[in-house]
């Protein structure tokens, strides 16, 4: 296959470059690596339980890198026979009426195209031409203009005209069917969340990002957690947190999807001026990106995409560019007390004035990291590690002679810097947040002009993973008393509650789906595998699981004794449960008003009567079915909501 065709068919396909085309550059390191300490008389790779600044001196003895061929990054760079490859592939799916394959192609096409030249132009005009059998009038708009502001060949300018001129009939007709009411209706419902989830109504003085009721406290058991320090009731907003560091699951298969700075899904997105691999929602998002975390990774991120690289080693980089080689260096040369002696109890994270900064490292650095628990893995990690330290080197100026370290130890700084991109991968496997949304109408029929959006029922796509100041904060229980939800708007998540909580209560969520999904055993062995503790849930104590649901007779478990209850009834607390069946015949009633409010899309209606269920559940016990179903139905109106 011509090197071209193998390059295209990786971006297109997903698959990397290196599937039998050339010698592995990351192979070549490791067999030089394991000869290396094959040779070494008294190699002794003992680095487990060892610090990460001792794993990665341990390691080092053995570590040679070989530059990183040039080849590399020149591959997936921006190239006129490229754009113009991609072009091509559009149109013949486009021909084929696969017009999902055809945007993804037309998107590669504007990604390779060489800034300000004809064929970008010309890959905007394609796409526009796209959007508009889509019925996309407003982004095909946008291309045009992008197109004629670009050098479109004078001799095509009629093509450019005639697009325009669909582009018109197109948006009249849309315009025409556009139910006013409706959108208003819409517009208060987004004022509403605006209002009611995503801004905190009395901030705390000394935690950012955090309701004034809410305090960090720590137990050894289970390390730092998050309580509230008064009676709350369900649905109440605790928090709402924004992410310090994320990155998009596809990124090194260029998700052309999701902008690249600030997570939102996109449909017709600009494309980075310096490289392939980055999309964005708008101009503004592109600059922030290109002056900030994303200004180095135009260089390394082709190098990247040649070897089997996980998300979480590339959000390690994207952590240590965020906070930048200058307050690393700081790090490194004072080895300032606030980071390193604090490193058990509820003050890790806090700044020297007890501040909890959400926009500074402190948090992040502080994130918890469990010792490894696999040799293999711990030493692949950190030769990664060190792999990435040469990669940045060789490719970006972040070890260059620092204007702010004239008399920089160079190779110990890197060693340092290392252990912390050692220490940044292993907490993201015990802090990552996923990023996900409603799953995109796939374009199949363009003359469904309106794709059946039926936002109750859509599934939920994972694409990224975050890491969070505040919300890593957050402990986990099989049954849970709050949930997390991301608003794609305001690129913001926020935690509301889902039962009411008493003063001194943990804020809790889960971490997998929720205990009546699963059996109590394979839950404690899922959390104790993936997230190292074991789990002392009162869903765990009390082994609840499916099996032991209640049905919608009304069958329930004490609150007092967790006693199985046939009648409704507990013969040691029969007080207590007198009028269980007259409430959960209302509830039960409510549970099906929502519902339909839900399938109606009246999510603000069903939120206000889900979270007045929620609170006038006070008292039952967790594992009363109905309970269950209400804080289901719950996150489903709070989903549509914020999906509208
Ligand atoms: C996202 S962090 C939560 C914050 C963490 N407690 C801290 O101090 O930074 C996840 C880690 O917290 C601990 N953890 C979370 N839920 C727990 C629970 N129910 N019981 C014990 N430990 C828990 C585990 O060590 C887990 O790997």
């Amino acid at each position: 296959m011509a090197v071209n065709d193998l390059i295209i068919n990786c971006i297109l396909e997903g698959k990397t470059y290196e599937n039998g085309a050339e010698t592995n550059h990351l192979e070549r390191m490791y067999r030089k690596f394991c000869e290396n300490a094959e040779k070494g008389e008294d190699a002794k790779l003992d680095i487990f339980g060892k610090s990460e600044t001792e794993r990665v001196q341990i390691i080092k003895q053995f570590f040679e890198w070989i530059p990183v061929p040039d080849s590399y990054f020149s591959r997936f760079q921006k190239s006129p026979e490229m754009a113009s490859a991609f072009r091509d592939y559009g149109n013949k799916a486009y021909m084929e009426d696969d017009y999902g394959k055809a945007l993804r192609a037309f998107n590669l096409a504007v990604g390779f195209a060489i800034p300000g030249g004809p064929d970008l132009a010309m890959a905007y005009v394609k796409r526009a031409d796209l959007f508009l059998t889509l019925n996309e009038p407003d982004l095909a708009q946008r291309d045009i203009n992008l197109a004629a502001k670009l050098a479109f060949p004078k001799k095509a300018a009629q093509k450019l005209i005639d697009v325009q001129n669909r582009c018109v009939t197109v948006a009249n007709r849309k315009n025409a069917s556009v139910n006013v009411p409706n959108s208003k209706k819409i517009n208060e419902a987004r004022r509403f969340c605006n209002d009611k989830f995503f801004k905190l109504k009395s901030p705390h003085a000394s935690i950012q990002n955090v309701e004034e009721f809410v305090d960090i406290d720590y137990r050894s058991e289970c390390g730092r957690r998050v309580i509230v320090n008064r009676d709350i009731p369900a649905g109440t907003v605790m928090l709402v947190d924004s992410p310090y560091a994320f990155m998009l699951e596809n990124l090194l298969k260029w998700d052309t999807e999701h902008c690249h700075y600030c997570s939102r899904p996109i449909l017709g997105g600009i494309p980075c001026n310096s490289c392939t691999f980055a999309w964005f929602c708008s101009d503004s998002c592109c600059a922030k990106a290109c002056t900030g975390m994303h200004k180095s990774e135009h260089k390394y991120l082709p190098y990247l995409q040649c070897h089997p690289m996980q998300c979480r080693i590339v959000t390690a980089a994207r952590i240590l560019f965020t906070a930048g080689p200058e307050e690393l260096y700081r790090l490194y040369e004072t080895k300032d007390p606030i980071y390193f002696s604090s490193k058990f109890g509820a003050t890790r994270g806090f700044n020297q004035d007890g501040i909890y900064e959400v926009d500074s490292y402190l948090p992040i650095f502080h994130l918890i990291a469990h010792p490894p628990s696999k040799f293999v893995k711990d030493l692949a990690d950190t030769f990664k590690a060190l792999l990435m330290v040469n990669v940045i080197e060789q490719t970006t100026d972040f070890f260059r002679k620092p204007k702010y370290a004239p008399n920089c130890n160079i190779d110990e700084f890197k060693d340092f810097v290392a252990s912390v991109f050692l220490r940044h991968m292993r907490s993201f496997e015990f802090n990552a947040i996923t990023l996900s949304k409603l799953q995109q109408p796939i374009y199949s029929d363009p003359n469904n002009n309106t794709p059946s959006l039926n936002l109750a029922n859509m599934k939920t796509l994972r694409y990224g993973a975050a890491v969070y100041p505040v919300l890593c904060l957050l402990n986990h229980s099989c049954d849970p008393n709050a949930v997390p939800v991301r608003s794609l708007k305001h690129a913001r998540t926020s935690v509301v509650a889902l039962k009411n909580l008493k003063r001194g209560d943990e804020i809790c969520i889960s971490y997998t789906p929720l205990f009546t999904l699963q059996d109590t055993s394979d839950r404690i062995k899922y959390l104790l595998d993936r997230y190292n503790f074991f789990c002392a849930c009162d869903a765990c104590n009390h082994c609840w699981s499916n099996a032991n649901r209640t049905n919608a007779c009304g069958e329930s478990h004490c609150d007092k004794c967790h006693r199985y209850l046939l009648s409704g009834q507990c013969p040691a607390c029969m007080e207590r449960d007198k009028c269980m069946p007259q409430i959960v015949g209302n509830l039960q009633k409510q549970a099906t008003q929502i519902e339909k409010l839900i399938e109606g899309q009246q999510f603000k209606e069903a939120e206000k009567m889900a979270s007045s269920c929620l609170e006038s559940c006070e008292g039952f016990s967790s594992c009363f079915s109905l309970f269950i179903d209400l804080q289901y139905l719950y996150k489903r109106a709070l989903v549509g909501l914020f999906n509208q």
